[in-house]
Order: C-alpha cells, then sequence, then structure tokens
C-alpha cells in the first residue's frame, strides 16, 4: 500500500481525508514572509495570475524511477481523494508543489542533497496573492479533529499579520570564486564530437549544458534574492524550492513547460538563442539576424514539431501561434507559443510526461540525446531544465522548465546553463550562449 510521509510518520493515504481551511487577508509583501518563515518552503511567481508561497509539510509525495510522475500521480489521486474543504476561489485550493530529476536514473548527493528523483510537498500554510487581495490556506492530512485545522489558519494569520514590512533589498552577497565545467578547451572537444554524432546520422539535436560553482563573499539571502530576479525578470516564471534546511533551488525562467487548466493546455517552443544589443540598432539587427537564421529556425522547430507530436494523442487540434523574438535582459530567443484543447480533461502530470524533456533541453531523437548527455556532462544535472511546478486535486496545474537556475546553501551556488547543439554549431558561439545564460543567476548573486 503507498503510503507518505506526514510530520514524519508513514500513513495510509486511503480512508483520510485532507482537511483545508482558508481566510482572506490583507496582501502583504512576499519578501517579509519570506524573511519570516523558514524552509521547508516553496515559492511559484508567474508572470501573470495568481502566485504562492508554500510552508511547512501536511504531506509528502516522492517516487523514484522512470515510472516516478505515475507513482506520484496516483499517491496525489489518493491523497486528494476526501477533501474537507470551505469554499473559497480556486487558486487557493490545496497544491502539491515541488519537480523531479532530469535524468530517470539520480542520486539526490550534494549540491542536490534532499532533491529526490520525484519530490511534491503539499505545504502546510499556502500563502496565494490573487489580483488585489491575499488568501491563507492551512492544510492537515486526517487531523485528530478538523477545528484544529481552523486553530491553525487563525494562528497562522495573526502571526502573518504581525510580520514587521522589510526595508530595501539587501545588496547582493557578492562572488569571490568561481569553477567551471567543463573548461573552455574541453567544452569545443563535447562539442565537436556531438556534432560528429550528428553529422553520423543518429542524432539530431543535442542540448549540453555546463555548471558554473561559486563561492560567495556573503550567505546567501533567498528574500532578497527571490526580489531581485521579480524587479530583472517580471516576464519570466521565478520559482524556489527548499526541501529542508539544506540546499534550495531557484531560478527565473523564460520556458513554459506546461499549464493545464481543464481541457485547455498551453505550452511553448523557446530554442535559438542569441544575445542583445549595446544600441537599439543592433539589438534589433540581432533580432531580425535570429528570426532568419536557417541553424536556429532547424533548432527551433525541432522543438516545435516535437511539443505538437507530443500533445496530438490527448488533442484533436494543436494550434500553433507566431514564431517571434522573445527579449530578455541578457538574451533573445525564437519563441513559438502552443496551446491545444484536448479531446478530455488529463492530469497535468500525464502532460509533463509526454513532454519532458523537450528537445529545448534534451534533444532529437531522445533516447540518443539523453545518452549523448549522460556520457558527455560530468556533473550531476540534478533538477535543473526539469519540471518544476504545482497541481492541485482537479489535476491542473503549472510547470516551468527548471533552467536559467541555481542550486545554492550558504555561501555556494552551483549554476547551470546549456545550449542546443545542431551540424551547424559553433563551439565557440555556443560557449558565449551559455555564458548569457548564466546572467539571470548571477546578477542575482553578484
Ligand atoms: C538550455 C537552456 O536554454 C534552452 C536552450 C535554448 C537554445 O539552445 O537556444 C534556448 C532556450 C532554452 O530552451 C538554458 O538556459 O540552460
Amino acid at each position: 500500500m503507498e503510503s507518505l510521509g506526514s510530520g514524519g510518520d508513514s500513513r495510509d493515504l486511503t480512508e483520510q481525508s485532507l482537511v483545508t481551511r482558508r481566510r482572506q487577508l490583507q496582501a502583504i509583501s512576499r519578501r517579509a514572509v519570506l524573511d519570516a518563515f523558514g524552509p521547508p518552503r516553496a515559492v511559484w511567481t508567474p508572470p501573470e495570475g495568481p502566485s504562492f508561497v508554500g510552508w511547512g509539510t501536511a504531506a509528502t509525495l516522492s517516487a523514484e524511477g522512470n515510472e516516478r510522475l505515475t507513482t506520484l500521480q496516483a499517491s496525489a489521486d489518493r491523497l486528494f481523494s476526501r477533501i474537507d474543504a470551505d469554499d473559497a476561489p480556486a487558486a487557493t485550493r490545496p497544491r502539491l508543489v515541488g519537480g523531479m530529476s532530469f535524468h530517470d536514473a539520480h542520486e539526490p548527493a550534494p549540491p542536490w542533497t534532499g532533491f529526490d528523483s520525484a519530490r511534491f510537498v503539499l505545504p502546510e500554510l499556502q500563502l496565494t496573492w490573487t489580483d488585489d487581495t491575499a488568501w491563507l490556506t492551512a492544510n492537515a492530512v486526517a487531523p485528530d479533529d478538523p477545528a484544529t485545522v481552523d486553530d491553525r489558519v487563525e494562528n497562522a494569520l495573526a502571526e502573518i499579520e504581525g510580520v514587521t514590512p522589510t526595508g530595501g533589498i539587501a545588496e547582493p552577497p557578492g562572488v569571490a570564486s568561481r569553477e567551471r565545467c567543463p573548461s573552455r578547451e574541453r567544452w569545443r572537444e563535447q562539442v565537436r564530437a556531438a556534432i560528429d554524432r550528428i553529422r553520423g546520422g543518429d542524432l539530431q539535436k543535442v542540448v549540453l549544458a555546463q555548471s558554473l560553482s561559486v563561492e560567495l563573499e556573503r550567505q546567501l539571502s533567498l528574500p532578497d534574492v527571490i526580489a531581485r530576479l521579480d524587479v530583472s525578470y517580471p516576464d519570466c516564471q521565478r520559482f524556489l524550492v527548499q526541501p529542508g534546511d539544506g540546499p534550495v533551488f531557484f531560478g527565473a525562467t523564460p520556458e513554459r513547460l506546461v499549464s493545464a487548466a481543464g481541457r485547455t493546455v498551453e505550452t511553448v517552443a523557446l530554442a535559438g538563442s542569441t544575445g542583445r544589443g549595446d544600441t537599439t540598432e543592433e539589438d534589433e539587427w540581432l533580432a531580425a539576424e535570429l528570426l532568419d537564421s536557417e541553424k536556429d529556425i532547424h533548432e527551433h522547430e525541432l522543438v516545435a514539431d516535437a511539443v505538437r507530436t507530443q500533445l496530438s494523442p490527448y488533442a484533436s487540434s494543436v494550434q500553433t501561434g507566431q514564431r517571434t523574438v522573445r527579449k530578455l535582459p541578457t538574451v533573445q530567443h525564437l519563441q513559438t507559443p502552443i496551446t491545444a484543447e484536448l479531446d478530455d480533461a488529463e492530469h497535468v502530470l500525464t502532460l509533463v510526461k509526454a513532454l519532458h524533456p523537450t528537445p529545448a533541453v534534451g534533444g532529437l531523437p531522445p533516447d540518443a540525446a539523453w545518452e549523448t548527455i549522460r556520457e558527455t556532462e560530468a556533473f550531476d544535472r540534478g533538477w535543473y531544465a526539469s519540471p518544476v511546478g504545482w497541481f492541485d486535486a482537479a489535476g491542473d496545474g503549472a510547470f516551468a522548465v527548471g533552467i536559467r537556475s541555481a542550486v545554492a546553501e550558504g555561501d555556494r551556488a552551483t549554476l547551470f546553463a546549456g545550449a542546443g547543439i545542431v551540424a551547424d554549431s559553433d563551439p565557440d558561439r555556443e560557449w558565449d550562449e551559455v555564458q548569457l545564460k548564466y546572467g539571470p543567476m548571477l546578477d542575482a548573486l553578484e
């Protein structure tokens, strides 16, 4: 029988009610809340729509192996099978928030301690910001008396209303030293070997990544880092997952993996990159060159085609929007929005399973790309480039691709970034592209 850890014990998931109570409150700054309440915690801030912070643990679901999302979905169905909830907006429903490793086989070893192959937490408390107000949700699995959850939400409400607003955003901690994997010379060899394999015919595209380990001059302040990302990357999905007192995985990603609400599904193809210009003219010139680049269009269309193909078993029609240039502070990408109306509502985890990894972070064909990545990269991707997000009892949810991200603990952080390699790739240009993609995390740290 499946079980879950809840407050340290292992309990049978069937026959247990999940009790959820909610209260509306005066909107309060997220930074003040993050300052006041430590781990375990999670932050989810989309460019549009409700954002939330969760902390504490009402239940943890984790699973391993290549069927981990199937196992996890079954556990979640049991957890959500009996919900005793009061009436409140959909965004305040109990949510499981978390993610999974890029590779099927994953050991949660440093720097990824606590990051299981797949791990989702139902927070004990969720604070949700909607357009003009905020809601507090308290969750408990099989409490002895549901009235204790009413008490919990009232007490937490008082605690939050007593939180003192914080001052200005602190300066970034600063970077004292950095260590790259691989070296520039080794990268050239890796890219050339990948190109040879592509020319040999059994691989079309592979995304190779690098890691950058940095020692910080001071301890990292997560509330400040998140606040800085909010200012610099409002159009990106900002996320943070901290399973315990140890490491935290966070980022500001431009890439939506999938969001599902009933039968409506939204996703995006994002691949093909160039830098930003120093002047408006140069910037527009770079954008025009990207839109016209055969190499980048090829790299991009492999992603768009794969996404459409992966969604087609679930949807009789998949709509492709216009290919445009997405401008981010340090880099610009080719982007194509893709939407689908499903034949029947599907659990968002089913769609995550179908889509991960898209060739924007993996490659094509998937197995050959996976093998090339495993044989080439000398560091552990962990949760980098993997689905990170949330889902609820209805199977609705939203997932981002965990790029433009870092895993950090104390005064150390490891940043990750990659680039799609196709037959026409140039190793030095791909190296430069990777450095630009470190931008969001480096800006937040130094
Ligand atoms: C792999 C990353 O980015 C991905 C690869 C891109 C590319 O190769 O052009 C562009 C956007 C992302 O889909 C990353 O940022 O680490």
